[in-house]
């Protein structure tokens, strides 16, 4: 040891090696060179020569390097004080003193760094174990908890059992019942199932709301979309048991009418399939359309399912079937409806025979839906008297009425004479095969000529008792209140005439004469009863509404508790608005009203709906017509109205324009009528109907407009008048020269000048042209100038030649004809 200490120590100075070493400063730089040992050393050996050092230099780099060794503070004294020899040394030892520091900051911070990485580990192993111990701590409670759940299910269970074996042991069944309690227990049910087998863990211990509120400590309810992953995955497992599900033939009961829907529901199949399969038959239908019955059994048999047909007749009630024996029979009173031209005094005639002024209060002098009134003379049987409309514009439910009616009085006007709804009146009672009794009103009119009436008649093929035929006729005066008795004696003979007679100890059925959406009753209708007795509580079909009779209200506004045959009643307990003459039925119980109610909606909206387009075909054909469409939204006091307002209204179409009524219906114009006007661009009609407070708002604010009648032909022309204006004026063509084109020359720089001979009439500047090839029409436009020999014209008249430039046209060919035409605005009228 002590030989190698001297030897170190002998080798020292000599050790060029320890000198380099010396110098290895360990410069950072950034790309990690350190390769500045061989200048340090070079660097002394160069001093060493030099004029600063004493020549043992070299033999004392031993010393040198021990006093750098020996004392850290010393160069900088030395340095102090002898600045120039002592210069080179100490930069060289302050560098290796910074690299000194360097690595041990360096080190330094490796320690530290190691210890935090050992504080962290320890952190996090003993966070773990925290954890660990408190799910441990948790699962340990929870399996308490549903041990106690088990229990609790398992006492709930047999103290059920206990209860019901109490009860009647013959008559429970033994159902196997799973490990859950039974359903009436609703707490023991929901944790049935974790105490059946045990709940997974990540279902435990969490207090939810539900739990607190419910107060079960032991099994969670399941959540939905748990529940439902766990019966797709039963429904799996069931499939992939199973294998490939085999399909189900059906025996498919296919109505006259039957909406997509509910074809596929009863197909079993997909509804968005058959979709598929009507549209590659060429048929546009949604799922809520109707089909008919051939189609709907063309996909019955294309998805491979039975058809059975089955006719209107097994859902609907068909009362004709249903014949009174003869004994049942017993008289009730005619049913009259008084017929005639406006003005001609039908209201007045019936106010004279009721004694009550109804005539004053009509707007505009026109009645406005049926009324329905029982009469009973001071001599004579009680007359059902039902008040049709006069104008027009009520024909349809004018048909209707003449349809229940078993006597027809035909009012004409004495000082008037027939008229176009006399004839038309006629004509109705004639196809009802009701008879009729004239009643020639107005005799005290100065111009009255009662014979003349009659005269007219004739040609009617009308023959009344004055003139030897078996027609009644009176005359009346509704004003003076003339002969009114004598027109009820000759309604009382006519009707015992016919032995009208109806069994009225039986279920009620009749016809709804009007009905109405009253504000604060509900549905209304005003039922004529036709045989049997309707009573409060009854159960009724009206049309495509079910119900429930809650109140019977006679014509005189009291209620009643039965109404009998002829009887005209305001009826209160429907469920939707009927249709004037839908028919109204007794049925046995709810459930068969509401068939047959569905029933007669389906086939309603199948009507609805075939006015849409239902082929592509038609599609393409609607698509390709230019008519413009009026849109209008149609609301109004009563259904009657309604539907005569919309029958007016579309008679007004023509080839240009129709009238599309989007929606009509009974009641005030509301929120949503006013949103569907505001989508549409239609403007509303109320029929003695006004908009509620929120519609108006709507309506301002999207700008839809109202428009308020009580007289029809009032409505009728202003929808006539704004349809006018939608179509803009009339523009009419006339035709004020021909010319044919003989040559085509350059006019400036880009145009084209047509030289014409012109063959008919004149042609004139600035006049409208129509140019033709081969007959079709190749520009319209207008001649720009006229020029005769080198001459601006203003016209050329026939047989002379002239050259003309056409307003934005250049594709002018020799042996074009020109068409000169002067236009001419007209103001439309429909
Ligand atoms: N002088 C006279 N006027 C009558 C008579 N009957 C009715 N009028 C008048 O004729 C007009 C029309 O009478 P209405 O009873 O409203 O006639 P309507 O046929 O019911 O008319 P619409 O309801 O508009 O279809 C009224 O001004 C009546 O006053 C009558 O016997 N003599």
């Amino acid at each position: 040891m002590s030989d190698d200490k001297k030897k170190l120590g002998t080798r020292a100075p000599l050790g060029v090696k320890k000198t380099v070493e010396a110098g290895k400063v360990k410069q950072s730089f950034s790309h990690g060179r350190s390769n500045t040992v061989v200048v340090e050393v070079k660097k002394r050996r160069i001093l060493k020569p030099g004029d600063a050092k004493p020549e043992a230099a070299p033999k004392e780099e031993a010393p040198a390097k021990e006093e750098a060794k020996k004392a850290a503070p010393a160069p900088k004294k030395e340095a102090a004080k002898k600045p120039a020899p002592k210069k080179e040394m100490t930069a060289a030892e302050r560098r290796e003193q910074v690299k000194e520091l360097e690595r041990q900051a360096e080190q330094d911070r490796m320690r530290r760094e190691a210890e935090a990485r050992e504080r962290e580990e320890k952190a996090k192993s003993q966070k773990a174990q925290d954890e660990e111990r408190r799910a441990e701590e948790n699962r340990k409670a929870e399996e308490e908890a549903a041990k106690k759940a088990e229990e609790d299910a398992r006492k709930a269970e047999e103290e059920a059992k206990r209860q019901a074996d109490a009860e009647k042991q013959a008559a429970a069944k033994p159902a196997p019942r799973g490990k859950a309690a039974p359903a009436s227990k609703p707490a023991p049910k929901k944790s049935g199932k974790p105490a059946g087998r045990p709940a997974p863990d990540r279902q435990r211990g969490k207090l939810t709301v539900n739990r607190a509120l419910r107060g079960d400590g032991g099994g969670r309810a399941r959540s939905l979309a748990a529940l439902k992953r766990a019966r797709e995955k039963e429904k799996r497992a069931q499939q992939g048991q199973s294998g490939p599900r085999e399909k189900q033939v059906r025996d498919v009961q296919v109505p006259e009418s039957i909406t997509v829907a509910e074809l596929a529901k009863r197909m079993g199949e997909k509804a968005a399939d058959l979709v598929k399969s009507l549209f590659n038959m060429g048929m546009m239908v949604t799922v809520n359309q109707n089909v008919d019955q051939d189609t709907a059994e063309l996909l019955v048999t294309e998805f491979g399912h039975n058809v059975q047909r089955v006719s209107d007749a097994d859902v609907d009630i068909d009362t004709s079937e249903d014949v009174d024996p003869e004994d049942t029979l017993k008289a009730r009173p005619p049913v009259v409806t008084i017929m005639g031209h406006v003005d001609h005094g039908k209201t007045s005639l019936l106010d004279a025979i009721r004694g009550a002024d109804v005539a004053a209060g009509e707007a505009g002098g026109i009645t406005q839906h049926i009324g329905a009134y029982q009469v009973t003379p001071k001599k004579g049987d009680p007359v059902t008297f039902l008040d049709t409309p006069g104008h027009e514009a009520f024909t349809e439910m004018r048909a209707r009425g003449a349809n229940i009616t078993d006597i027809a009085i035909l009012v004409v006007a004495a000082d008037d004479g027939l008229k176009p709804q006399t004839v038309e009146a006629i004509n109705h009672i004639k196809a009802a095969e009701v008879p009729m009794i004239v009643a020639i009103n107005k005799i005290d009119t100065a111009g009255a000529n009662a014979q003349k009436v009659r005269e007219e008649l004739l040609q009617h093929e009308i023959i009344v008792e004055a003139m030897s035929g078996d027609v009644q006729d009176v005359e009346v005066s509704a004003k003076e209140k003339t002969n009114i008795d004598k027109l009820l004696e000759a309604i009382n003979l006519q009707a015992e005439l016919l032995e009208l007679k109806a069994n009225p100890d039986r279920d009620a059925d009749g016809t709804v004469i009007e009905a109405k959406l009253d504000k604060g009753r509900g549905p209304v209708a005003t039922v004529l009863i036709k045989r049997g007795t309707l009573k409060v509580g009854d159960t009724f079909v009206a049309g495509p509404a079910a119900g429930k009779v809650r109140a019977l209200i006679d014509d005189h506004g009291r209620r009643v508790k039965e109404a009998g045959p002829a009887f005209p009643v305001e009826v209160l307990g429907l469920g939707g608005v009927p249709s004037a003459g839908d028919q109204f039925t007794v049925v046995e119980n709810e459930a068969r009203a509401r068939e047959v109610a569905e029933y007669r909606q389906s086939v309603l909206d199948k009507k609805r709906t075939t006015a849409a387009p239902m082929s592509l075909e038609s599609m393409f054909d609607k698509k390709g017509s230019e008519t413009i469409t009026f849109p209008l939204i149609i609301k109004a006091d009563v259904q009657g109205t309604a539907e005569a307002v919309v029958n007016a209204v579309n008679k007004i179409s023509n080839e240009d324009i129709e009238v599309r009524v989007i929606h009509s219906g009974v009641g005030a114009i509301t929120e949503s009528d006013v949103t569907l006007a505001a989508s549409s661009g239609a403007p509303i009609i109320g029929f003695n109907v006004r908009p509620n407070a929120k519609a108006k708002e709507i309506a301002k604010r999207d700008q839809v407009e109202f428009r308020y009648y009580d007289v029809i032909y009032h409505l009728t022309d202003w929808v006539k008048q704004a349809m006018a204006g939608e179509l803009g004026p009339e523009i009419i063509e006339h035709v004020v020269g021909k010319a044919e084109v003989k040559a085509v020359f350059k006019s400036g720089k880009k145009d084209k000048a047509a030289g014409l001979l012109v063959l008919d009439g004149v042609i004139k500047k600035g006049l409208h042209a129509r140019l033709t090839r081969d007959d079709v029409i190749v520009s319209k436009t207008t001649i720009a100038s006229l020029r005769r020999f080198k001459d601006d014209v203003d016209q050329v008249e026939a047989g002379t030649e002239c050259g003309a430039v056409l307003e934005d046209t250049n594709d002018i060919a020799e042996g074009d004809m020109l068409e000169i035409f002067e236009v001419e605005e007209k103001e439309r009228v429909l």
